[in-house]
């Protein structure tokens, strides 16, 4: 579905350069969910980017599903981890979660539909119509979540999408995707920088090194696919994987420095 080969990324400009991205090579096939861990600094938002078509390498490509990413491909949706940006105030949450479909030239009825399953999905069938800053952040993630999905992508990209919510709540998103996930069968890239979110979250787990980030580890995570907060993190082999990930990301830190 996503094949991503000799990635590169060099910011420059003002006299400066920086070399974000080294040598990133990877595939994810269709179903997929794969989460990105890596330090922090380490580029993860820049491949993110890359891969949606937002930012353009400078060198490598990413084909997706056998086409050549040079723009935002229409079967892509990223979900930010700013949710409080990427939700327009001024919309009700039924308008937000519509916008991106009006582009898609669908039928005001087919909109609708969509709207009202994707809010469903993300238990939000009672928010049509407050505005996003009358929500907690987690209930405004979900929003961005659900207008992801409304959108009907192939691939779902996510940037650290829970980093700035409560513990409680990112544990229910994290189980939130895992079920939207199964049950949909799209395919999902998940970036983060906290460990225990990979190894819960993931199917496989890439490690990334220290900027300029190459791939440390492709890492399958062999937990049973029904997995919940308290059993799972209590097994130990989610606690010897977890060590494992943690082990090679302080030791990519320290070459770093
Ligand atoms: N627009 C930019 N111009 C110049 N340098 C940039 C730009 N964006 C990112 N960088 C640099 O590229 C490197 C990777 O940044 P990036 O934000 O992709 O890392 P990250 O892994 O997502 O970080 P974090 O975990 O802290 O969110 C950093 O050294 C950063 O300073």
């Amino acid at each position: 579905m996503l094949d991503v080969t000799g990635l590169r990324k060099t910011y420059s400009g003002d006299g400066r350069t920086v070399e974000a991205i080294r040598d990133l090579t990877f595939t994810v096939a269709d179903g997929d969910l794969t989460c990105l861990v890596g330090p922090s600094g380490c580029g993860k938002t820049t491949l993110l980017r890359c891969v949606a078509g937002l930012l353009p390498p400078s060198g490598g490509t990413v084909t997706f599903a056998g086409e050549r990413v040079t723009a935002p491909p229409p079967g892509m949706a990223v979900v930010f981890q700013e949710y409080g940006r990427s939700l327009f105030p001024w919309l009700r949450v039924a308008a937000n979660v519509e916008l991106p479909l009006r582009r898609k030239g669908l039928s005001r009825d087919r909109r609708r539909e969509l709207v009202a399953s994707s809010l469903d999905a993300v238990g939000l069938a009672d928010a049509h119509s407050a505005y996003p800053w009358q929500l907690s952040g987690g209930m405004q993630q979900r929003v961005a979540i659900a207008r992801a999905l409304a959108y009907e992508p192939r691939v779902l990209l996510m940037d650290e999408p829970f980093a700035a919510v409560d513990a409680q709540t990112r544990a229910d998103l994290e189980d939130l995707i895992r079920s939207l996930w199964r049950r949909l069968g799209v395919t999902v890239l998940f970036v983060t920088h906290d460990i225990d979110e990979a190894v819960y979250l993931g199917q496989r787990v890439l490690i990334l090194s220290a900027s300029p980030t190459v791939i440390r580890e492709d890492l399958p995570i062999d937990l049973p696919a029904d997995r919940d907060q308290l059993h799972t993190r209590a097994l130990p082999r989610f606690t010897e994987l977890r060590t494992h990930v943690y082990t090679q990301i302080q030791a990519a830190k320290a070459k770093d420095h």
